[in-house]
Parts: C-alpha cells; sequence; structure tokens
C-alpha cells in the first residue's frame, strides 16, 4: 500500500506533520479574540522597543524589513512608523520577485502608494530596492532553538542564506505558535531572536 510506504519514509512523514501543523497554527491565530491579540501585539512592540537599541548596536546601516501582515499576523505597522521615527530608520518591505528565489526589499515609507503582489500581499509600487540590516520574520511557528515555520515558501531561509554579512534577524509571532520542535530540515536557519507577547527568546 502506498499509505504504508509514505508512513516508512521520515521525508514524507516530516512533510505530512509540517502540513497539518501549519494548517493547526494558523486556524489558532486566525481564531484569537480581538482584544487579545491587540494586547498582544502592544506588548510585542514593547518588547521590540526594547530590543533595537542594543541591536542597532551591532549592524552597519539603519535599514529594518517590516512586513504587511497577512493571514492574522501581528499587524505591527504602526509600531514600525514610530520605531523609524524614533531610531532614526528606513524601512523596508520584502517582496516575491519569483518563486524559488530570495526576497528583494523595497523602501517604504507611510502613505508610499502600494500595489497587490504575489499572493495578493501589498508591496511598493516603486522599483527601488535595499539591503536591509535587520529583518523582522513573521512565524507561522517557531521553536526554542530559534528555528521558524513559515508558509512553506521557504522564502526568508534562501533570502538569508544570500546575504553577507548576514542581517540580524527578529523572528515575530504570537506565544500560540511556540513548538517544542519545529522538526527543522537542513536549510532551515535558526533567527536571532524571536519575540512575542511574552518576551524575548534567544536562540540556543
Ligand atoms: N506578511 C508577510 N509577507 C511576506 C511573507 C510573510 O511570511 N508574511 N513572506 C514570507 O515568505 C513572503 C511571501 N511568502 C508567502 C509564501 C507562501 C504563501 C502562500 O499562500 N502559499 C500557498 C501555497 C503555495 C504553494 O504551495 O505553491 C498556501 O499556503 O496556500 C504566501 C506568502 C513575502 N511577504
Ligand atoms: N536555502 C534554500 N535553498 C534552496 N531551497 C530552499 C532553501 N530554503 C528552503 N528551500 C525550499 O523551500 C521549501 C519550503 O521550505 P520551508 O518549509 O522551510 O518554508 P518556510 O520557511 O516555512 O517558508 P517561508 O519562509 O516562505 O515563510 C522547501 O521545499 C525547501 O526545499
Amino acid at each position: 500500500m502506498s499509505s504504508q510506504k509514505a508512513a516508512a519514509d521520515p521525508t514524507d512523514d516530516d512533510a505530512l506533520w509540517r502540513k497539518t501543523t501549519r494548517a493547526a497554527l494558523l486556524a489558532a491565530r486566525a481564531a484569537m479574540p480581538d482584544q487579545a491579540r491587540a494586547q498582544a501585539e502592544a506588548r510585542i512592540a514593547a518588547h521590540l522597543d526594547a530590543l533595537l537599541p542594543a541591536l542597532l548596536a551591532g549592524v552597519q546601516g539603519r535599514v529594518l524589513a517590516g512586513y504587511w501582515p497577512i493571514r492574522a499576523e501581528p499587524d505591527l505597522r504602526d509600531w514600525m512608523h514610530r520605531a523609524a521615527a524614533a531610531f532614526g530608520l528606513e524601512l523596508a518591505l520584502p517582496v516575491v520577485a519569483a518563486p524559488d528565489q530570495p526576497l528583494i526589499f523595497r523602501p517604504y515609507r507611510a502613505g508610499d502608494p502600494m500595489i497587490a503582489g504575489r499572493w495578493n500581499i501589498a508591496e511598493p509600487a516603486g522599483e527601488a530596492v535595499v539591503t536591509p540590516d535587520i529583518i523582522l520574520a513573521p512565524v507561522v511557528g517557531f521553536d526554542g532553538h530559534g528555528y521558524r515555520m513559515g508558509y512553506g515558501g521557504g522564502f526568508y531561509d534562501r533570502t538569508l542564506e544570500a546575504m553577507s554579512p548576514p542581517p540580524q534577524t527578529i523572528g515575530v509571532g504570537f506565544e500560540s505558535a511556540r513548538l517544542e520542535t519545529i522538526h527543522p530540515q537542513p536549510h532551515d536557519l535558526r533567527l536571532d531572536v524571536i519575540v512575542t507577547e511574552r518576551g524575548l527568546h534567544h536562540s540556543r
């Protein structure tokens, strides 16, 4: 039977586990009540404010890549603009240039004209490209070792692998995204720190 064969193959097992786990995490996140969400977002923003000064001391430039939230990701857009003003940062947003390729990042300021990109994610309409010094990566799932699970496109892994010097990486998510392990694959990279409403989780 093909189902027995699949169960005996650890690669298929892992892929199935990722698929079902991802779906469960996304459903839990979408079901989060508005008030709990708003409170958690405010806490995440406060933790990021506390984290940024130390991070900025360790990077050359001042470009922070955020993200335009989709599928009930924490909405940190207001925080991004406040942080840009407070810390003198340039903002950027990720853009899927092509499938199976690294993300590119476009400069972004409040009020910039946006267009709908791949998967209908809003992205800056301009053509300019920047290299971020710090990248906020939204997580679908994460574990205590700093591994991130995303939507399954492998975009952030591919992007980080291609960047030299490596940027500082901050995973962002709700505590409900925490897993014992994401069962990392060989290409999975660890983020420097993951921030949830409960605080900072440094990779170890
Ligand atoms: N807010 C936000 N923006 C982001 C990301 C992100 O995680 N969050 N990305 C981080 O990478 C990139 C977009 N990555 C994405 C990757 C897959 C899907 C997606 O919907 N995939 C389909 C399956 C597609 C397939 O298998 O070919 C799906 O899940 O139904 C969406 C976004 C760039 N922008
Ligand atoms: N650095 C890489 N080089 C080549 N392929 C990669 C790389 N990183 C990931 N991939 C491929 O991308 C696919 C999805 O990877 P994975 O499930 O880890 O995505 P993800 O981190 O959840 O997604 P995303 O970062 O887009 O949110 C895998 O099939 C993997 O082989």
